[in-house]
């Protein structure tokens, strides 16, 4: 497939440049907002040889909705290959010229105000290996940093930092040298990280001292698509707590959350035994994230029709994986807690990608569907 993409590289870019591209609008009503960023190509994308694939709109009315457009080409049995298109809509699209400052005050800045307040707010980056997912969390877990230890915060607010990675089924604390935790649910229906480190911090250096701490100790290796890949789930808890308060009372909660890339099974052949296993926890985990996704929109669908029945019946499996445990709160209609979430799909730009860019956005689709 690859080399056909190549061959046909320059006869892919004139049937892209003749394509009319217009934008969309529709208003989001649901406590999910949906983002895709799109990476810059790198020097080893365009070294490859393989031409972007992914057309971003430029333009932004507040409200409305921006369009993603994959083009892939597909071979014909008679004749040229041909194009085949695609189009897809989230809240936000950032492409290669964004900053991640740029996401922090279009996503992040509420969800802090949000868990500020009492709320859960949760952020979470997926997609495909290479894609740009700890590129852009780790950026905004700074950004984070410094916002929440400002002054005027730590004199009304104690907050509360714990650091954990999950590989397959097990937990590790990332703030005490990848001791393994637990992960369970209290009387409550909260999840709870036990026996993970949670350190009160006093400054954004102390704040920022925990997260290059906690990268440290982040499982990576090397995979096809990136030399340094994250080869567990990153999620960092911010507990933030009013001092006026009594010392147990739940707080707000700040979820920031960098998954592990997906590999495609082509990509995997060359990697031994304990490699596979690893990439087969990880895609198992990502695929029950997949169904619990696929669950709530399915809850939104029979909501909007008033299949009250079928509602009662829906079941969606967030305790079949210990990621999903942990994000319970994002998929659950039941939650007792108030939820706002924001989802940034990162898609790798080249079109040897664009497969797995496409399945992506889709699941952002399903994500962003209205409650
Ligand atoms: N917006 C960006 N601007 C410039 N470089 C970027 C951007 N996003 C990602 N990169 C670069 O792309 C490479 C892959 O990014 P990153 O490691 O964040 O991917 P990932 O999705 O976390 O991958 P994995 O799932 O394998 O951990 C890195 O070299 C990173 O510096």
């Amino acid at each position: 497939m690859d080399q056909f993409y190549l061959d046909n590289a320059k006869l892919y870019q004139q049937l892209v440049g003749a394509l009319d591209q217009p934008a969309r609008p529709e208003l989001n009503k649901s406590d999910i907002v949906t983002a895709a960023r799109i990476r810059p190509m790198l020097e080893e994308d365009h070294a490859a040889g393989f031409p972007c694939a992914i057309y971003p709109t430029t333009t932004h009315t507040p409200g409305e909705l921006q369009t993603v457009y994959l083009h892939d080409l597909h071979n014909h049995p008679r004749g040229r290959p041909v194009l085949k298109s695609s189009k897809h809509e989230v809240d936000r699209v950032y492409g290669e010229t964004a900053t991640t400052e740029t996401i922090y005050a279009d996503l992040v800045v509420e969800l802090v105000a949000f868990a500020r307040q009492g709320g859960i707010g949760t952020l979470f980056a997926y997609g495909q290996t290479g894609s740009g997912k700890t590129y852009t969390i780790s950026q905004l877990q700074r950004l984070v940093a410094v916002s929440l230890t400002e002054e005027v915060v730590l004199a009304e607010q104690d907050i509360h930092v714990t650091i954990v990675d999950l590989a397959g089924n097990s937990a590790f604390d990332l703030l005490d040298s990848r001791k393994p935790i637990s992960v369970w649910q209290d009387s409550a229906g909260d999840m709870q990280l036990a026996g993970a480190k949670e350190c009160q911090v006093g400054s954004a250096v102390e704040m920022l001292s925990l997260i290059d701490q906690a990268a440290t100790y982040r499982r990576t290796a090397s995979t096809l698509r990136n030399d340094a890949s994250s080869r567990s789930h990153s999620i960092c808890r911010v507990r933030i707590c009013n001092k006026h308060t009594t010392p147990d009372a739940p707080g707000g909660i700040l979820f920031l959350v960098d998954l592990a890339g997906s590999e495609a099974a082509r990509d995997v052949t060359s990697h031994g035994a304990d490699r596979r296993r690893e990439t087969k926890e990880i895609n198992i985990s990502l695929s029950v994230l997949k169904d619990c996704i696929r669950g709530k929109a399915q809850y939104t669908l029979l909501k909007s029709r008033g299949s009250e029945r079928e509602l009662r019946q829906l079941h969606i499996p967030s305790r079949h994986s210990t990621l999903t445990k942990v994000l319970k709160h994002v998929f659950d209609p039941w939650a007792s807690r108030p939820c706002k979430t924001a989802v940034i799909a990162c898609l790798n730009p080249s079109l040897a990608d664009v497969v797995s860019s496409n399945n992506t956005l889709k699941y952002a689709k399903m994500l962003r569907a209205p409650a």
